[in-house]
């Protein structure tokens, strides 16, 4: 049943409601209230549970703009024309009729059609209504016709004012139209209702943010959690949401809070009104291992050099960029595989999608690997590490690359030859065959030597933005005498030798003599893994330690991690 409440702007309107059969399925009040008073009467009708509002002209709309239940107006209808003006028929000069175009223009047509001559005026607000009527006076006019306002004005201002009634015809139409919008309102609200109790129950902390960063929404679970807001108010969730309006896309963060690092997803709500939803993933650790990581924020990185390895890089680069297959990054450690493949996802996507690395080793859950990415949708997969993986894990790899939406792109990190890999049985078959067919070798900086001059000048200029260190070259011979050594650690042991020269540099080229200060102490190490036995057990170490840090860019951190011992014992080892 449909509680139903007429608020009638005039007392005839009370009693014609009163003498309309009221359909079945509604239960229909009336009270009399006019304009301010009606609205009085809504809201107190709104707190009493009633379902629906039926009322008439300002009236109708003064009560609309202030409640949230459906409001219904009472339409003046042709028959309630037909009824005033054949009340005035006798009356033959001096009649207006002030209304809005609503009953103005329905009006136009009858009194055409009647010959009656009456002068229309269109009003479009309730306050245009008492200037017209002062002049419609001082023009000689007596009558004018109108609504509830009209007349009041008309009365006020020495007119005669003749109101529209509605007849039982507009009542009827009315609750008919009632029906319709109550229900189309119950449906909605349903469906709202339900995407709110969804919304509200999501699995993860959610809010709706506006243009200013507001929270405008918000669920349960974040509701719970004490420490979000916190988190919502840093700049790179304000840069997330930034780069949703940009990119009209799903974008993905991460946020260290102490030693908790949460991954916040950014989606478009409204792009009209700047709304942005936030979900954020439970925190995890910031030293446990994690398999997955969503990187934003690809740049463009030159890919430098004038060998024909660097120009061969470069036009295969383009071509993988333009392909939607599995491309395979073959090279050693510090060769550029990451560099390589940011650049391919650059080309392809540029700052519109993540790259979102996977460490194969680190997997635990492949499946939850694989609902995030497709959670994600768009982005390049970068795979590391397959061959360190088990051969299990690697045929789960193999089937999670060929599910792939194709909004994915992979591309896979490996540090040896495939055929290698497949000699040692360090890979799964058919992840071989899969990798195997768009493949790419970057050869290692000691077969590309000629290419260190120019890396050298481009590290240094990567230094003055990151230091302002006045470093402004090498000189040829000191250029020369870095290509005697064979770069195991390839460029980031390149660039690491590049900073540290370049630190011990006051004068603004680095000469031969800083060069050889530096690189004396380095013994040229054999660039393959061999191991040569040769002197003590000390020595053996000493000349492995040695390596691994040469390998690390001297980073002792990085060198004593890689060795399971800890920094001070690395120390204390090279000391011997
Ligand atoms: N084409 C290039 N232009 C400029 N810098 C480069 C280029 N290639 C690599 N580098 C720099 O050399 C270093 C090593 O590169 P990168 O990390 O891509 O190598 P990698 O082979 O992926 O290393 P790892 O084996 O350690 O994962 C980085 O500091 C990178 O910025």
């Amino acid at each position: 049943m449909i509680k139903a409440l007429l608020i009638a702007p005039y007392p005839g309107l009370a009693e014609t409601a009163k003498k309309v059969d009221t359909p079945g399925n509604i239960h229909l009040d009336v009270t009399i209230a006019n304009l301010e008073e009606g609205v009085k009467a809504a809201l107190l009708a709104e707190t009493q549970g009633y379902d629906l509002i039926i009322s008439r002209g300002g009236t109708a709309t003064m009560i609309q703009d202030a409640v949230s239940i459906p409001v219904v107006h009472i339409d003046i209808t042709g028959y309630d024309m037909l009824r005033v003006f054949t009340l005035i028929r006798g009356i033959k000069n001096g009649v207006a009729l002030v209304g809005f175009a609503n009953i103005s223009q329905g009006a136009a047509t009858i009194c055409n059609i009647l010959e009656f001559d009456v002068k229309m005026i269109t009003i479009k607000s309730r306050d245009e209504v008492k200037g017209h009527l002062e002049r419609l006076k001082k023009e000689g006019f007596t009558v004018v016709i109108g609504d509830v306002i009209t007349v009041q004005f008309a009365e006020q201002v020495g007119l005669r004012g003749v109101l529209i009634t509605s007849g039982k015809e507009a009542v009827t139409d009315a609750l008919e139209e009632g029906k319709r919008v109550y229900n189309f309102f119950r449906r909605v609200n349903n469906h709202f209702y339900h995407f709110q109790e969804t919304f509200r129950s999501l699995p993860y902390p959610t809010v709706l943010l506006d243009e200013t960063g507001e929270i405008i929404e918000k669920n349960l679970l974040y509701e719970q959690e004490n420490n979000l807001a916190e988190i919502i108010a840093l700049p790179t969730v304000t840069d997330i949401c930034k780069r949703v309006l940009e990119f009209e896309s799903v974008q993905w963060g991460e946020i260290e809070d102490g030693s908790t690092v949460y991954e916040v997803q950014g989606f478009l709500v409204n792009k009209p009104d700047a709304i942005v939803g936030l979900t954020i993933f439970p925190g995890i650790p910031k030293t446990r291992e994690r398999a997955i990581r969503v990187i934003n924020h690809a740049v463009h990185k030159p890919i430098i050099g004038e060998s024909d390895h660097a120009k061969r890089l470069r036009s295969k680069i383009a071509q993988y960029a333009k392909l939607n297959e599995v491309v395979c990054i073959i090279g050693e450690k510090g060769a550029g595989k990451h560099t390589v493949a940011q650049e391919i996802h650059f080309e392809r996507f540029g700052q519109k999608a993540p790259v979102i690395e996977i460490e194969a080793e680190k997997i635990a859950e492949i499946e939850k690997i694989q609902s995030k990415l497709f959670a994600i949708k768009r982005g390049t997969v970068l795979l590391k590490g397959v061959e360190s993986a088990s051969i299990e894990t690697q045929e789960m790899i193999n089937n999670l690359i060929v599910n792939l939406p194709e909004t994915l792109n992979v591309i896979v990190i490996v540090t040896h030859f495939l055929d290698k890999l497949m000699h040692d049985g360090l890979i799964e078959d058919e992840l071989y065959q899969l990798l195997s067919v768009n493949s790419l070798h970057l050869s290692p900086l000691r077969a590309r030597k000629e290419d260190i001059g120019e890396f050298v000048d481009y590290f240094l200029t990567e230094f003055h933005a990151e230091s302002g260190n006045e470093t402004v070259g090498m000189k040829a011979e000191a250029v020369e005498y870095l290509k005697q050594w064979e770069w195991p650690g390839n460029l980031t042991q390149l660039k690491s030798v590049t900073r540290e020269l370049s630190m011990m540099t006051a004068a603004n080229y680095i000469e031969l003599s800083h060069v050889k200060e530096l690189m004396d102490n380095v013994e040229p190490m054999p660039h393959d893994d061999t191991l040569r036995i040769n002197g003590t057990l000390e020595e053996m170490e000493q000349r492995i330690i040695k390596q691994v840090l040469q390998e690390e860019g001297n980073n002792q951190s990085k060198a004593a991690d890689r060795l399971g011992i800890n920094r001070s014992t690395l120390w204390r080892r090279l000391r011997q």
